[in-house]
This record gives structure tokens, C-alpha cells and sequence, in this order.
């Protein structure tokens, strides 16, 4: 299959608005909005394709800045892989192909019809890239000074997990966990208890094996309804592309690298998780052995971020 590398910038204006331009009739996937830029020519690298496009797209003079994410994707007749990258720039952006242009306030990006590879991207612009997932607590007290912290260091959306906890026990520790997270205005979502996580008014994370049990679809509706977010453990293809089925709003594939926690399991490694990554086009974490330091090689391999128990539970604490 057709191999393309396409760079593409995240362009600003001063009230921090992105510029989306609207692909023209004709092409394919017309009429969908995209971050602008285009494909590298052979012999041309990355810096230099995403100049040369902006300037003949948009007529401005950019200077390429930081990497934001890339994305592997498959699509019916081909393989992209988009590389965004942040822009800076002078003069004043046009269509010089003809394409409207859109100056979109970040929340609202969501809301443009896009290519499925800029899933991902609006993700990377919008949403946390750590995923902290809670150990089963020995003591509650220490627990939930433990969650305080992580939320003090930054931390802007957990998972609340114990498993095999007395449930009344877990039910009051829960109620206390999402006020601690409300207070910070974090993102909580509870593993696998989808009546709890209704009542307490959270979002839910899916286990693996939870996602191709018969009634997964009714079960999880109230929640989507309600606005709740919907997250997934993946460890294979299938788990992806029924996670996307689903509707959930993000997956965590994993194990990447051997874990203490599950030594028995070999880590699928940066190439297999990219690999996987282009078959959906779910914002994905990556899980397994991480740590903050590797957002950076995460994002470059397509992950929204990381995913950890033990690398985002103790301030500079050990690989899970
Ligand atoms: N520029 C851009 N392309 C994207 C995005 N998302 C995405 O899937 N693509 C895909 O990446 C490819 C980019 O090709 P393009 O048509 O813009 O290439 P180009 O500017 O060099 O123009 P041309 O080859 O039509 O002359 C298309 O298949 C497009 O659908 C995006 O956000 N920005
Ligand atoms: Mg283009």
C-alpha cells in the first residue's frame, strides 16, 4: 500500500484561535477541514514541505516550531502519516487554492467535520497527555493524600481502580476521590463499574474483556448521554476497533514495555503501538513501563500520551 508523509501545522492567531482550511471539491475527502500543509516531496524534509506548503496554500512565511504529534493512519488506499507540527508565521493567511479557512477558538475544533487522522491531533491540542490510573490503596488515608498530590503535580485526568476492594469500602473512597478531583477540576473515570460511575456522575474505563460482553452497548448509553467520557483497555486490534464501534471517546493500548506488575507479558514495543494506533482513529495513551520523560517518544509514535499507575503515582517514583 501507498506510503504518504503529510505535514500539516497548528497555525494561531494572538486570541490563540487555530486556522482550519476546508479541502476543495474534487479531491479526496473533499469538503472535510483540515490543519494546512501537505505532502513531503522526495528529498524534501518535513521543515521545509510544511514551508513550502503554507506559503503556497496561504501565502504566509512560517517558521516551524515544536512537534505536536504524529499519526500513523490507515485509510482505504493508503498509509498517512501526518505529522503536525506548531507554526509561527507572518503576514495574513488566504485561500489562495480557493479553500474557506476557519479561525476556530480550541473548544470548538471538536465540532468540525475532519479526516479521521485529525482525531487524534484535536485530542493532542485538547486533552491531558498523562492518564493517571490508581493502585488498590492499603491504607485510604495515605491513598487519598497520595491522589492529592498527583493532582498538585498536574495531573488532569484519573482513573479510579481497586481492583477486589470491599465494594462498600471502595463506594465511600470513590465519593471522596471525585470530590478531590471536582475541587481540581480533573477529569475522573471510574474502572468498570458502570452503575457506580452513573451514580457518583463520572465517567467510565472499560476493561478489556468488558468490551465484547453482550449489553456493553446498553450498558455504557446512560453514560454517553449524559456527556460522561468512555475509556478503554486495549491489548489488540479487535479491542481497538470495538472500542471505536462502541463510541468510546479514547482507548490505552498496552503493555508497551515489560512491567513489574505483569512480568509474564513481553511490551509490544513503540512499532507495534503505532502499528495498531493507525487502525482506529481513537485519541490512544500508551500503557506499560512509562513515565512522564516518554510523552515526547509517545507522541511520536501516535499516542495521545502516556497511561501509568506507578509513573504518575509517586513524584519521580519508579516505572510501573
Ligand atoms: N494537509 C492535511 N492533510 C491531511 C490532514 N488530515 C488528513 O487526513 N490529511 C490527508 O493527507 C493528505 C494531504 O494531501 P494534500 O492533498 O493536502 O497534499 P498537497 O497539499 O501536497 O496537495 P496535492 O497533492 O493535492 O496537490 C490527503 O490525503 C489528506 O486527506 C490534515 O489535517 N491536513
Ligand atoms: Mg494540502
Amino acid at each position: 500500500m501507498k506510503q504518504v508523509h503529510v505535514v500539516a501545522g497548528v497555525i494561531r492567531d494572538a486570541r490563540g484561535r487555530v486556522l482550519l482550511a476546508r479541502r476543495t471539491e474534487g479531491r479526496d475527502l473533499a469538503g472535510l477541514w483540515e490543519f494546512p500543509g501537505g505532502k513531503v516531496e522526495p528529498g524534501e524534509s518535513a521543515e521545509a514541505a510544511l514551508v513550502r506548503e503554507l506559503r503556497e496554500e496561504l501565502g504566509i512565511e512560517a517558521r516551524v516550531d515544536a512537534a505536536l504529534i504524529r499519526v500513523p493512519q490507515r485509510y482505504p488506499d493508503k498509509r498517512l502519516l501526518l505529522d503536525v507540527r506548531h507554526i509561527r508565521f507572518t503576514g495574513t493567511p488566504k485561500g489562495l487554492d480557493g479553500q474557506a479557512l476557519a479561525w476556530a477558538p480550541p473548544h470548538t475544533l471538536a465540532g468540525y467535520p475532519m479526516p479521521p487522522a485529525d482525531r487524534p491531533v484535536v485530542a493532542a491540542l485538547l486533552k491531558p497527555d498523562r492518564y493517571l490510573v490508581t493502585p488498590a490503596p492499603e491504607d485510604d488515608q495515605a491513598w487519598l493524600a497520595a491522589l492529592a498530590r498527583a493532582l498538585a503535580r498536574g495531573v488532569r485526568c484519573v482513573q479510579l481502580r481497586a481492583p477486589g476492594l470491599d465494594a462498600r469500602r471502595w463506594s465511600r473512597l470513590v465519593a471522596q476521590a471525585v470530590a478531590l478531583c471536582r475541587e481540581a477540576g480533573v477529569e475522573t473515570l471510574l474502572n468498570g463499574d458502570a452503575a457506580l460511575a452513573g451514580r457518583v456522575g463520572i465517567g467510565l474505563h472499560l476493561r478489556s474483556a468488558q468490551l465484547h460482553q453482550a449489553g456493553i452497548g446498553e450498558a455504557i448509553a446512560p453514560l454517553k448521554a449524559a456527556g460522561r467520557s468512555i475509556g478503554a483497555s486495549c491489548h489488540d486490534v479487535q479491542d481497538l476497533l470495538q472500542a471505536e464501534r462502541l463510541g468510546c471517546d479514547f482507548a490505552v493500548l498496552g503493555p508497551l514495555l515489560q512491567t513489574r506488575t505483569h512480568p509474564g507479558a513481553a511490551g509490544i514495543g513503540w512499532d507495534a503501538f503505532a502499528a495498531m494506533r493507525e487502525r482506529v482513529s481513537l485519541p490512544v495513551h500508551a500503557i506499560g513501563g512509562l513515565v512522564s520523560d516518554d510523552i515526547g517518544i509517545a507522541r511520536a509514535h501516535g499516542a495521545q500520551g502516556i497511561a501509568a499507575i506507578r509513573g504518575l503515582w509517586d513524584a519521580g517514583g519508579a516505572a510501573e
